[in-house]
């Protein structure tokens, strides 16, 4: 006879992927492609990626996830109430209603166990949802960064107001339920806004970042530092993105849009100097925390909009050697692709999540005579329509 809650052997991920629906799937919003085998998923991908960039280059076959489930390592959920009751979820599809989500596919499954005990512990703390109209209530959101590497393990509770009733013994009773925790901050975001985070961080419990390998170097992540979410693909794509760059000892490099410093401490080991720059000054700050920590000496960081940037070292005669750039979905500017061929690079590196504002700016480099030469898609968002791409682009004569 089969005992009634006895665990079931996992099921190998491709066949979960294959068959298991997402109950939450049509209000969430977040999985678009979650209904389609994997294997269809990459053939869709790879169409689209054809359709949009095929036009500049070959674009090869996309790098496949070995694991496409449960890779997300920043999971957010969002307070809210049902029937006079607290729950945590995801806003529904164009509302500010939240949908409780008990189990997500592609969330890390220990971020998702940690912010349903959040959940269960605001209960029995009677905090309430904050209410952006009026101004009241405590818990709007609670982020979840985890690293697989290191084992550690940041909760980031965002408050509307800088009064968190009961914080200190709230973050004993999370700490005694998830020892595993290793930082807890509270981020206070007053303003009427989509933004998860707020300007201002106070930490809880522990140092308030978490550190993440990646190619043998660790980073230091602050709650509002960008980290890409999903690290075994992260590892691919800045291989694919390094071995694009083909870097010597004699080179300089730029690395645009660097984040923590990631691709550039990576890039460094190969470059004889490289400059990262980057908008957001916490990573800007982990970025150069991250540079002492790895005893990288041959590389500097700028907190500075990198097309301003970028136009400086234009207009200031310098060149570069190589180029690599990783913006934001909206992609760069035209002073920015305009200024990075004028300081005539061997080679720009475009590494986008976003293919339609890639497209946009292959446009512009190739009127600047910068053209492509391969396109590689990588599947760093499983389940979802997102898709990763890196461009490799030269310089015509
Ligand atoms: C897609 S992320 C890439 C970060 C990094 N390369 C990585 O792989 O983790 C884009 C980064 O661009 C930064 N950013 C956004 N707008 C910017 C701007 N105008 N100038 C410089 N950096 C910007 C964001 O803060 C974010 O860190």
């Amino acid at each position: 006879m089969k005992k009634s809650g006895a665990a079931k052997p996992a099921a190998p991920l491709r066949a979960v992927s294959e068959t298991a629906r997402c109950p939450h799937e049509k209000r969430c919003g977040g999985c678009s492609y979650s209904a389609l085998p994997y294997a269809e998923q990459l053939r869709k991908k790879q169409r689209e990626a054809e359709k949009l960039l095929g036009k500049f280059c070959k674009v090869e076959p996309i790098v496949a996830a070995p694991e496409p489930l449960h890779y997300r390592n920043k999971v957010t959920a969002s307070f809210g109430f049902q029937n006079k009751k607290l729950v945590v979820g995801v806003y529904e599809r164009d509302s500010h209603r939240v949908v409780p989500i008990d189990h997500c596919r592609i969330q890390n499954r220990t971020a998702d166990r940690i912010i349903h005990i959040i959940r269960d512990l605001a209960v029995s703390f009677r905090l309430k949802a904050y209410d952006e109209d009026l101004r009241i209530g405590t818990l709007r959101h609670v982020l979840v960064r985890t690293s697989e590497a290191t084992g550690q393990i940041m909760v980031v509770i965002v408050t509307g107001t800088p009064i968190f009733p009961g914080s200190k013994n709230f973050v004993t009773a999370l700490r005694k339920q998830c020892p595993e925790i290793t930082t807890v901050i509270q981020n206070i975001n007053p303003q009427k806004t989509s933004m998860i985070l707020g300007e201002r961080d106070k930490v809880l419990y522990g140092k308030g970042y978490i550190e993440d390998e990646l190619l043998g170097l660790t980073f230091r992540l602050s709650p509002a530092s960008f980290y890409q979410v999903n690290a075994k693909m992260t590892e691919k794509l800045y291989e694919i993105a390094l071995s694009f760059a083909q870097l010597t000892p004699n080179d300089t490099v730029l690395d645009a849009y660097c984040g923590v410093g990631t691709i550039g401490m990576a890039a460094s080991r190969s470059a004889g100097q490289v400059i990262g720059v980057e908008l957001n000054k916490a990573a800007v700050r982990d970025a150069i925390a991250n540079a002492k920590r790895n005893g990288i000496e041959n590389i500097r960081f700028f907190a500075d909009d990198a097309s301003d940037f970028l136009l400086r070292v234009a207009e200031s005669g310098e060149k570069l050697d190589v180029v690599i750039m990783d913006p934001p979905r909206s992609g760069s500017t035209e002073r920015f692709l305009q200024s990075a061929c004028k300081v005539k690079p061997k080679r720009i590196v475009y590494v986008s999540c976003n293919p339609e504002t890639l497209a946009r700016d292959l446009q512009l480099l190739k009127r600047w005579n910068y053209h492509c030469e391969r396109i590689v898609p990588i599947d760093n968002f499983p389940l979802t329509e997102h898709l990763e791409c890196v461009a490799l682009l030269e310089k015509k004569s």
